[in-house]
């Protein structure tokens, strides 16, 4: 289990406010004929707040289609935001008419999933790692640029002589290896992490999950860590924010979540992993099938899998609320003290990212 997490230094590095993505899709023909209209709207994210102070790793974490990945995108600037802003550093960057600004590309890098894909199969891993590098002119040669090479290889545990090799002369760690030594060539402050190990064999996740955390150590890097592996996000986060259908259910300090989790979706998740040694505590089973985000639930988007349900969730949004020990919560049974181990209510409005910094 992470201690508690360590306070950063002024404001968050990046801060999502009010962050929406709506995708409008054609209706399938039957739903035409059946509710007339030609269009549909899938909110794959849906009023997003959450803020990441610098030095630390906050995770998103949910069950496939909860709108991860779109956030990532998002704050990328690979797709663009349908509302709300993505602050870095201050700067608003969801509203960059051309893509962001240089500067902002270089510290913000991402790593991917697959690190198969995410590497040019016809460049010799040398060229790979020293792109970015061109891109932003930051080797005053190519035996700079080389020697830089080199020295990112063996920061990531590579050989420097790798770099002469293709991709395919490598195994999934050692490309993801390459991945990392790609995204931290530009000197970046962010990383975002999609899913970084789950194409990776179980004994080769934790390899990289140890570099990437020496990597910030060192480095002082920020991530935001996407994955839908507690145990992976156990062992990174400093926060974590917990995701359903587009929206934050919770989002607490990682130790708080794993021991005292608030929400029932919350609940859920980590009832499926009951080898982490987390407090025992009773448990909510939650039935029924994950919604469509096309046409999500009115209310709180969970009730219908919700034990707690009453007829305030069926009908009434709710919305992020602060509680004690730096843990916020979006649900009525919290709220109104029906849950299980209910919290105290923090009487200040500070943000709890705020105070952590
Ligand atoms: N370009 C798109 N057009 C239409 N719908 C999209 C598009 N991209 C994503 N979606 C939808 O948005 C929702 C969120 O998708 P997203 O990939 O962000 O979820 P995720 O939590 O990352 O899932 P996974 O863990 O499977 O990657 C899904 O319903 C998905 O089908």
């Amino acid at each position: 289990m992470n201690a508690a997490p360590i306070a950063g230094t002024g404001q968050p590095l990046l801060q999502v406010k009010g962050l929406k993505k709506h995708f409008a899709m054609a209706k399938p023909f039957l739903n035409r004929l059946l509710e007339g209209g030609e269009q549909q709207t899938v909110k794959a994210v849906d009023g997003l707040d959450l803020e990441i102070p610098r030095g630390q790793t906050l995770s998103l974490v949910g069950e496939s289609g909860c709108g991860k990945s779109t956030v990532a995108r998002l704050i990328m600037g690979l797709s663009n935001p349908s509302g709300g802003s993505i602050l870095f550093d201050g700067a608003d960057i969801s509203r960059a008419p051309a893509g962001q600004p240089a500067d902002i590309r270089r510290r913000m890098q991402m790593i991917f999933q697959d690190p198969y894909a995410s590497l040019n199969p016809r460049w010799r891993v040398a060229d790979i790692i020293a792109e970015p590098l061109r891109t932003y002119g930051m080797c005053a040669s190519r035996q700079d640029e080389r020697r830089e090479v080199d020295r990112l290889l063996e920061f990531v545990g590579l050989n420097a002589r790798d770099g002469d090799k293709f991709p395919h002369e490598f195994s999934g760690g050692q490309r993801q290896r390459i991945s990392i030594a790609r995204a931290i060539s530009t000197k970046p402050e962010f990383l975002v992490c999609d899913e970084p190990t789950s194409a990776l064999d179980v004994s080769v996740q934790a390899q990289i999950l140890n570099l990437m955390r020496e990597m910030q150590r060192e480095l002082g890097l920020t991530y935001l860590f996407i994955s839908h592996d507690l145990a992976v996000v156990n062992f990174m986060s400093d926060w974590i924010g917990v995701m359903y259908l587009g929206r934050l259910v919770e989002v607490s300090p990682a130790a708080e979540l794993f021991a005292n989790p608030q929400h029932p979706y919350t609940r859920l998740l980590l009832d499926t992993i009951p080898d982490l040694g987390m407090s025992k505590r009773d448990r909510q089973p939650a039935a029924g099938e994950v919604p469509n985000p096309i046409n999500p639930p009115p209310g709180c988007h969970f009730h219908p899998r919700c034990a707690l349900a009453n007829e305030r969730c069926r009908s009434e949004a709710p919305v992020l609320r602060m509680y004690d020990g730096g843990v916020r919560a979006s649900c009525h049974a919290v709220e109104e003290g029906r849950a299980i181990e209910p919290i105290v209510a923090q009487a200040s409005a500070v943000h709890p990212l705020r105070a952590a910094v």
